[in-house]
């Protein structure tokens, strides 16, 4: 299958390496000048915590440089990025490319509709993790799944098929709304909560309160969906949790949002504790924890974008 991994970041490489490795015919897309000109001038490094490393020969290029037709689009982007994303590949994607997102967060089936038809678009979710270590090397732990539906009835088992022949464990979801707001409601936990507690998973974990502060944050989820008419499970989501604290899983992966805080980026807290605020504050219910959350996770942004500009200028002199 032709294949082009829009957003080929931390997650994006590992997913692309996965179906390289299986026989897909992959390519990256991506913006950051850097990353681009590691990878194709010494490949892509692939770090696994027992610090073994390989190399992968995927070629990346900028959304201009890319021509040709593709059977799937995978966006990787993140949530606030998906949409200029989607215009930067326009003429890329012809009537019979489908499109799948796996980005984190609510929202992006509404971005893609704005682009492409509902026939073209699979909405998915993943617990598959990656750390960018630095342009052209990304470390990766663990395992992870992906769950995913198309949401105007599209036939998506060749999809399927090449998730599953990387291995990448994908299962089709019979109500991918649920499962986005399962996803979103594990990353409104542990993303915010390990930058504000400066924690990867499995140290957020030893946390004696952790839990408790999961189950505040997850009450008010829960009441903002059925307001919503979205069942949320707040037992099935700890569940998720505590397995994601494993080393074997995610224990050792510091959250993408912890990962855009140090790199002095806008993170993707709007699309997450802020949504459901947002949709709190719309159907009158009390989101407090989230709607605090939100603020504090902005509040960082700043800190670290005008410690890093500090940097910058110190460096520069
Ligand atoms: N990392 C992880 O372990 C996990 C991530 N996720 C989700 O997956 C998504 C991707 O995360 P992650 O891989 O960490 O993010 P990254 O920021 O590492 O990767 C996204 C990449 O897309 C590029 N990009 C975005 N917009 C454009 C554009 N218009 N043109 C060209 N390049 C563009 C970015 O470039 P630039 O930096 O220049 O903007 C960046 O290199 C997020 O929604 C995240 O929440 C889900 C599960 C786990
Ligand atoms: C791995 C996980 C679930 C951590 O919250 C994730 O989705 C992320 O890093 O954004």
């Amino acid at each position: 299958m032709k294949i082009a991994i829009a957003g080929f970041g931390a997650l994006g490489a590992r997913v692309g390496v996965m179906l390289q490795r299986a026989g897909h015919d992959v390519i990256g897309i991506d913006g950051w000048a850097a990353h681009i000109a590691a990878i194709n001038t010494k490949g892509l490094t692939v770090t696994e915590d027992d610090g073994s490393s390989k190399k992968y020969f995927i070629p990346v290029m900028t959304p201009k440089e890319v021509t040709g037709e593709f059977d799937l689009v995978i966006l990787l982007t993140k949530t606030p990025q998906l949409d200029r994303m989607l215009t930067d590949i326009q003429p890329l994607i012809t009537k019979q490319t489908q499109l799948l997102v796996l980005s984190n967060g609510l929202g992006n089936v509404e971005v893609m509709a704005k682009h492409v038809s509902s026939q073209q678009i699979i909405a998915g979710v993943t617990l598959w993790t990656s750390d960018l270590v630095q342009p052209g090397e990304i470390h990766v732990t663990g395992t992870g799944s992906i769950k995913l539906q198309a949401i105007d009835h599209a036939d998506i088992t060749a999809v399927v098929t090449a998730l599953n022949e990387a291995g990448l464990n994908a299962e089709v979801s019979d109500n991918v709304v649920e499962a986005i707001w399962h996803k979103a409601g594990i990353n409104s936990v542990l993303n915010p909560l390990t930058v504000l507690l400066d924690a990867n998973i499995a140290e957020f974990g030893t946390a004696g309160n952790g839990m408790d502060l999961a189950l505040n944050i997850l009450d008010e989820i829960k009441q903002v969906g059925d307001a919503a008419g979205v069942n949320v499970d707040v037992n099935s989501i700890l569940s998720d949790l505590s397995n994601l604290l494993k080393p074997e899983n995610a224990g050792n992966h510091y959250p993408s949002m912890y990962q855009d805080i140090q790199a002095g980026k806008r993170t993707e807290i709007d699309f997450l504790n802020g949504y459901f605020a947002k949709l709190g504050r719309e159907n009158h219910i009390a989101t407090p924890f989230n709607a605090l959350v939100t603020r504090l996770i902005h509040a960082k942004e700043d800190i670290e974008r005008v410690k890093l500009a500090k940097q910058q200028e110190t460096f520069e002199i």
